[in-house]
């Protein structure tokens, strides 16, 4: 699975000095990430905002080895990253279901993959999606689900696999905003229950403040980290109340002070960017 760790007390991700480049289509050099430092606890529960296009998704994409750095170094659980890492989780956006599997087969399906026998895979999925509250709707397909209902059964196909790491890039953006907010709730407790690490990318501030230990502020591309917050909350959390407190106003007026000023930065760039392709 990972590499082996040379401490227990590692950092579950570091990401060290990283530089990312691309090549754009017409053979130019584009920064995407540059010396960008984090590092995630084990255990803890990281969320990263900044402006659109910043370089987010890089990062995840950096942990999971379909990124490699340019220059700097990412560690994994102490090692370095090769090659697809079986202890990495990921919630997308956009459902990873088999349109043309049953809810059940859809939960069972890593554990299969992973080599549990059909019995242990089956027991294993029907618990899973008991704890998220579907439990009945084993054999319906994923369209015959809502949104909040096939984003509790990617969670149910996620958890399942006990990752020690996972990857969320905007999982939630997709839902209305009542169905997200209990999605916030239904993901505390699964991840109060386990023992992964995370790095939750979003765009909405209000959502990285409910769910984390600590939010990383990047800057408008090339993203390198602005501020690092720690959200001091208690937990147990109970996301769709904690909003209201004065405490999570306060927190949300300082970051987003931070934060407003690179979301208009990386606004004007893409206005100057679409007036220049346009013109
Ligand atoms: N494979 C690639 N080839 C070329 N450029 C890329 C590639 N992947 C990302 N980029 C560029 O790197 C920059 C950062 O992209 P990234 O997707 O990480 O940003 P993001 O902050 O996640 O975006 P958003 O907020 O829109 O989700 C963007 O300008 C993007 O166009």
């Amino acid at each position: 699975m990972f590499q082996a760790a040379p401490s227990a007390q590692s950092p579950a991700i570091e990401l060290i000095n990283v530089s990312r480049r691309f090549l754009t289509p017409d053979g130019k050099s584009m920064t995407a990430l540059r010396n960008f430092n984090m590092t995630v606890e084990r255990g803890e529960f990281v969320a990263v905002v900044g402006p659109t296009g910043c370089g987010k998704s890089t990062t995840l994409n950096l942990v999971t080895g379909l990124a490699a750095p340019s220059a700097g170094e990412v560690r994994v659980m102490g090692g370095p990253v090769n090659g697809i890492n079986e202890g990495i989780g990921f919630v997308f956006q956009t459902d990873a279901l088999f349109p043309w599997r049953s809810v059940i087969d859809n939960v069972a399906a890593g554990p299969l993959f992973r080599g549990k026998s059909r019995k242990e895979a089956y027991e294993s999925a029907h618990q899973w999606l008991t704890r998220v509250n579907l439990a009945g709707h084993e054999t319906k397909y994923p369209h015959q689900l809502s949104g909040g209902m096939r984003k509790r059964v990617s969670l149910a196909q996620t958890f399942i696999n006990g990752p020690q790491i996972l990857l969320m890039d905007e999982p939630f953006s997709a839902l209305d905003v009542q169905t997200r907010v209990l999605m916030h709730d239904e993901l505390l407790r699964l991840w109060s229950q386990s023992k992964a690490s995370v790095v939750f990318v979003t765009h909405d501030l209000e959502e990285a403040i409910a769910l984390a230990d600590k939010v990383y502020v990047l800057t408008a591309g090339p993203a390198t980290v602005k501020s690092v917050y720690p959200i001091d909350i208690p937990r147990p959390r109970v996301a769709s109340e904690i909003r209201y407190e004065q405490k999570f106003i306060d927190i949300s007026r300082t970051i987003w002070d931070d934060l407003r000023d690179e979301v208009l930065r990386g606004a004007s760039r893409e206005e100057a960017r679409v007036a220049e392709t346009t013109s």
